[in-house]
């Protein structure tokens, strides 16, 4: 399959020794930029997913037809492997192994499915967890739905934040024993709790937004964190550049005035310009 080594690549970060930050990728142009510098790996954001597509906030509107083929855009433009932050697998554990083809199919490298109540319920300010027992179930949908086996199933819990350690360590020996390929964390709040995770369990780490001083990543690959995310700034800094430039225009600056544009060499290697140039010569029987 044209996706293995993709996931081959995930694979080896997640049995390898070292701790690295995967780009913020959400449609074609950025998957291309991050992979252009060198990132080893891109992390699809729920919460960019829903900006990208829907240019909503992160409350579970987005569908995961939507999700799915903004995933598939994005295979398509780069061969970066991507984890794709699934959220609750759009549903029940049914829902999940659905949730699961239709991203291996789209081409993800591999996929976190996390344990907390959505979309949000009736009444409730606070986030929900949903059982334990619905948790494995719904790690088990998620490895069964798999049909290329080096598909990477992370399962993910935000316990730590919402109900204690001690849930995040029970919930995270859960998902371990019915046999997902990695652990993600997100909430968690020191070293300590960094360390009692790393202690009561046995798979590779991934670590949702952390403090300061969890941000080392030698010290965090002695954890056992294999990837750790440094949040969504690309995104944002796409929105304030836009919002400048069509700013700028609109009170009458001159387009040839305008300032933070990319250079014509940038955006030809985003749209990887040489290569159609290259192709048009050959397919279209044109001069290079
Ligand atoms: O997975 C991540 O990148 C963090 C997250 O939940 C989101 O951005 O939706
Ligand atoms: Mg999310």
């Amino acid at each position: 399959m044209a996706f293995r080594s993709r996931r081959e690549k995930l694979r080896s970060i997640l049995s390898g020794s070292a701790c690295v930050h995967p780009g913020s990728v959400y449609d074609a142009i950025s998957i291309r930029i991050a992979e252009d510098l060198g990132f080893p790996l891109g992390m699809f954001g729920g919460s960019v997913a829903s900006l990208a597509v829907l240019g909503d906030p992160d409350v579970t509107l987005i569908t995961l037809t939507e999700l799915a083929e903004q995933m598939r855009r994005m295979s398509r433009a780069s061969a970066l492997p991507v984890l794709v932050d699934a959220d609750h697998g759009y549903g029940n554990a049914l829902n999940v192994r659905r949730t699961v083809q239709e991203l291996e199919t789209a081409g993800a490298a591999g996929l976190t499915i996390e344990d907390t109540l959505l979309p949000a319920a009736f009444g409730e300010t606070k986030t929900q967890l949903i059982s334990l027992e619905e948790g494995v179930g719904k790690m088990k949908a998620a490895l069964d739905g798999r049909s290329d086996a080096s598909l990477v199933i992370m399962g993910r819990t935000g316990a730590a934040s919402i109900t204690s350690l001690d849930d995040a360590i029970r919930r995270a020996q859960a998902y371990e024993a019915a046999g997902v390929d990695a652990l993600f964390f997100t909430g968690i709040k020191s070293r300590a709790e960094l360390e009692a995770i790393t202690a009561a369990t046995r798979l590779p780490i991934v670590l949702g937004g952390a403090p300061e001083d969890l941000n080392a990543t030698d010290y965090l690959a002695g954890q056992r964190v294999r990837i750790a995310l440094q949040g969504h700034a690309p995104i944002a800094a796409a929105t304030q550049a836009v919002y400048e430039t069509q700013k700028a225009l609109r009170e009458g600056t001159a387009p040839k005035a305008l300032k933070g544009l990319p250079s014509a060499e940038l955006t030809n290697r985003v749209m990887r310009d040489a290569e159609v140039k290259a192709r048009s010569a050959d397919l279209l029987g044109l001069k290079k």
